[in-house]
């Protein structure tokens, strides 16, 4: 089963107004139950993107409504063994820890309390229905991730140490060293313990939440179960996250920025960790942060919620954009449903009976060991077979709530589905069934731009269905060699015996281009970049055999590429003369006319339009955003994210480009979370040459700038490969000082090194 993601959209707060409200609830179909978030394109009011969940509640849902939907119907799989996981995720104040923990009136109660209550009643209902002979142990481990460290909140704050408790991989799954765990006899005690821990919760006021929460905070409620000298286990975990947030609207001093920069790492992190296994990567970057390893989405076995909470307002418009499309993608990560096993006691435990004796003595300081390691393990049938034993199965789940509200439940509309009564049996969804997986494409699981539904679609697939869907074109073959090209020369010019500026002599003939590097610089070039080198030599003779344009069109290749270079360099004025040379080799090329007559605009320069061709028509955005995705520039600017970026400009014309769209509201789809990263990008970007780069910044740019190896390939997500290419490259743009790289903004321009290989280095940097 995949994971289950509903989305919640809070009520208005006080000081916010209805005018404001932007995210809506909506459904499929007249009739069937609330499934969509519609919310409109940031850059045009008229267009609305919808994102798909397994529900969705609306602004009027209670608390109640949601947990009797979304909570209810597992705690019976929980008793018969399956592990469940609840978490809250979403921006800073749009109301997580309000689901999670809730208010301390009974109908504010969130859904920690009313999971406790459930489970104590159900506990007792087994107890008694099997005339004592099954007893029901609960106990609770509560701690919290703040800034990637691990903190017990059972145990007082002076006990903590500076590195926190560390993590272990035991049995496939991370368990907390030394955690406490508290044996918890019913309700009374729960709430007690509960309130206390949260005392010792990390929160503080920052401008968007007076109450944040600056840590991730992790509930674990053990259900133990023994009849005779068998014993299950199973465990319902409940985890408040912290909320991302943009450190531009929070106005955090330096301590709230420190904690932000963790909050947002993490998350950044668990936003990789989706992409990547929805993606279906062999690695996974889950050891990245701690908190991604304890939740370790799509590793762990039993049933996964995922709360998605959304603020309704203006003012959270990119972020709530940008955790829709994180959180939509999550909708594909599959959990396997599997029970815990049934293990015997050796030697035999003397177990406190919910509510008996002992019901509140203090299990100090215990590794949680999953029972999984006794001996006699038994598989998951028998497992079920006990649960069966341990109770009628024909007879309907309750929707238990201990916390009465008042009013009668009337739960929404949804149709709630009783939880089977043997787990070896397919689970039903607790509301109408999911399309299935066949229909679950990308283009459900992404929103979908109603106003252009065609563009967005191809945008919001992953690259690989692009790829799969759109022949290669002579125009993106073109891209590819100029690529290949570029590696070449770049290599070339490292091989010259000093440091040589762009050549501007006329063409030169094609044999020159396979012209074998001089034999003392041979040595200096690793085998595997000579083997590329051979192969792509051949492969540029091959292309120009093809075209039957001989020499010319490697030669025009070459100039586009120079044209490039001295784009990437900000020489406008040597780029136009090198698309102008390069005009000639592609008479009549659309694209290339369009760059030169942009360029020409730029500079200021009123021509008539080269070779007497007229531009084409299409200038917008949209089209040039298109017309990028497969040309000469192959730049790698068609990362596009399910659509909700900001648009892309050509870096000739239009302005802004999608890093300044996307600066100037606060926020990016793909990493919301490393804002710290986007500050440290534009502050000493091209936009910001005033503020200061952080140190992160700083010390990135500077081991970029030293040009060394040994240092570039220490980067996280740098391969030796990888360094000596960007070394390469800045040798090819000047020697070290003239041509100084400033900014991550620049950085990010160069070849080879989109926004995720600096964010990747950015984060793995420690300052
Ligand atoms: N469903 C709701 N009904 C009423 N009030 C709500 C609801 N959801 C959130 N709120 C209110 O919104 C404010 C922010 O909510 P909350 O503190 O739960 O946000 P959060 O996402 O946990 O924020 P942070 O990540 O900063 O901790 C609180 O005042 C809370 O009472």
């Amino acid at each position: 089963m995949s994971v289950r993601v509903v989305a919640r959209i809070r009520p208005l707060l006080e000081n916010e107004l209805e005018k404001d409200v932007i995210v809506r609830a909506d459904r499929i179909a007249e009739g069937s139950p609330l499934t969509v978030v519609k919310i409109p394109s940031p850059k045009n009011e008229a267009e609305e993107f919808s994102f798909a969940f397994n529900s969705v509640y609306d602004r009027a849902t209670s608390q109640e409504e949601l947990f009797t939907a979304e909570v209810a119907p597992h705690i019976k799989a929980l008793f018969q063994g399956l592990d469940v996981t609840i978490f809250a995720y979403g921006v800073t104040g749009t109301g997580k820890t309000h689901t999670m923990r809730g208010g301390l009136r009974l109908a504010e109660r969130g859904v920690i309390p009313r999971l406790l209550s459930n489970v104590f009643r159900r506990g007792k209902k087994i107890m008694k229905d099997t005339n004592g002979n099954t007893t029901v142990e609960v106990a609770l481990s509560y701690y919290e991730i703040y800034n990637d460290k691990v903190y017990d909140l059972l145990e007082p704050p002076e006990k903590r140490t500076p590195a926190g408790l560390p993590l272990r991989e035991k049995d496939g799954k991370t368990i907390v060293v030394g955690l406490s765990e508290r044996s918890c006899g019913d309700l009374k005690d729960f709430e007690r313990i509960y309130l206390e821990a949260n005392n010792n919760r990390v929160t503080a006021a920052t401008k968007l939440n007076a109450h944040s929460s600056r840590s991730h905070a992790i509930l674990r409620v053990k259900v133990t179960q023994t009849t005779g000298d068998m014993v299950k286990e199973s465990t319902a975990s409940a985890i408040d996250l912290a909320g991302s947030e943009d450190n531009r609207r929070t106005d955090n001093g330096k301590e709230r920025l420190v904690e932000s920069a963790a909050i947002n790492k993490s998350l950044f992190v668990l936003s990789q960790c989706i992409d990547a296994i929805s993606r279906g990567d062999k690695r996974i970057p889950y050891r990245e942060s701690k908190m991604t390893r304890i939740l370790s989405l799509g590793q762990n076995n039993g049933i996964t919620i995922m709360i998605l909470n959304l603020a309704p307002v203006r003012s959270y418009h990119l972020d709530t954009l940008s955790s829709l499309n994180v959180s939509s993608r999550a909708k594909r990560i599959e959990v396997r449903e599997i029970e815990n096993e049934v293990v015997f006691k050796q030697p035999p435990r003397t177990n406190s009976a919910l509510g008996g004796v002992g019901g509140g003595t203090n299990i100090q300081r215990q590794p949680l060991r999953p029972l999984a390691n006794a001996h006699n393990v038994h598989t998951g049938a028998l497992a079920a077979a006990a649960a069966k034993a341990a109770e009628k199965p024909d007879k309907p789940v309750k929707a238990f709530s201990v916390y009465t509200d008042k009013k009668p439940a009337a739960v929404s509309a949804r149709p709630v589905v009783p939880a089977t009564a043997n787990s070896s049996q397919p689970r039903q969804p607790v509301v109408a069934p999911p399309p299935k997986r066949a229909s679950e494409s990308a283009a459900d699981l992404r929103p979908s731009k109603l106003a252009r539904p065609t563009q967005q679609h191809a945008l919001s697939r992953p690259p690989q269905v692009q790829q799969q869907q759109v022949p290669i074109s002579a125009a993106q073959i073109e891209a590819m060699v100029e690529k290949k090209v570029a590696e070449i020369l770049a290599t070339r010019t490292m091989a010259l015996p000093t440091q040589q500026p762009v050549p501007t002599q006329p063409p030169q003939p094609q044999p020159e281009q396979a012209e074998p590097i001089p034999n003392q610089n041979q040595n200096q070039i690793s085998e595997e970049v000579q083997r590329r080198l051979e192969a792509l030599e051949r492969r540029i003779e091959n292309e120009s055999r093809k075209d039957g344009g001989g020499s010319g069109r490697s030669e025009g290749l070459r100039f586009l590429l120079q044209a490039r270079q001295a784009k990437e360099c900000g020489d406008d004025a040597a780029a136009l003369q090198f698309y102008e040379k390069a005009l000639p080799f592609f008479p009549g090329e659309k694209k290339l006319l369009g760059k030169i007559e942009r360029l020409r605009v730029k500079l200021g320069i009123t021509t008539a339009k080269a070779e007497g061709d007229s531009l084409p028509e299409r200038s917008g955005r949209k089209e040039r955003k298109r017309r990028d995705g497969g040309g000469y520039d192959g730049d790698g600017h068609g990362d596009y994210q399910d659509g909700t970026e900001a648009d892309v400009d050509d870096d000739e014309g239009g302005k802004p480009s999608r890093v300044k769209a996307s600066r100037k509201k606060g926020s990016s789809s793909s990493s919301s979370s490393s804002s710290d990263l986007k500050q440290g990008a534009s502050s000493a970007g091209h936009d910001g040459e005033d503020v200061p780069a952080t140190p992160r910044t700083k010390k990135l740019l500077d081991i970029v700038n030293s040009r060394d190896l040994a240092l570039i390939k220490g980067l996280h997500g740098f391969g030796a490969k990888k360094a000596q290419d960007l070394i390469d490259c800045l040798n090819f743009r000047g020697d070290e000082e003239s041509a100084r790289v400033a900014s991550l903004a620049q950085l990010k321009m160069l070849p080879g090194m989109g926004s995720r290989t600096i964010e990747r280095a950015y984060e793995g940097l420690v300052v």
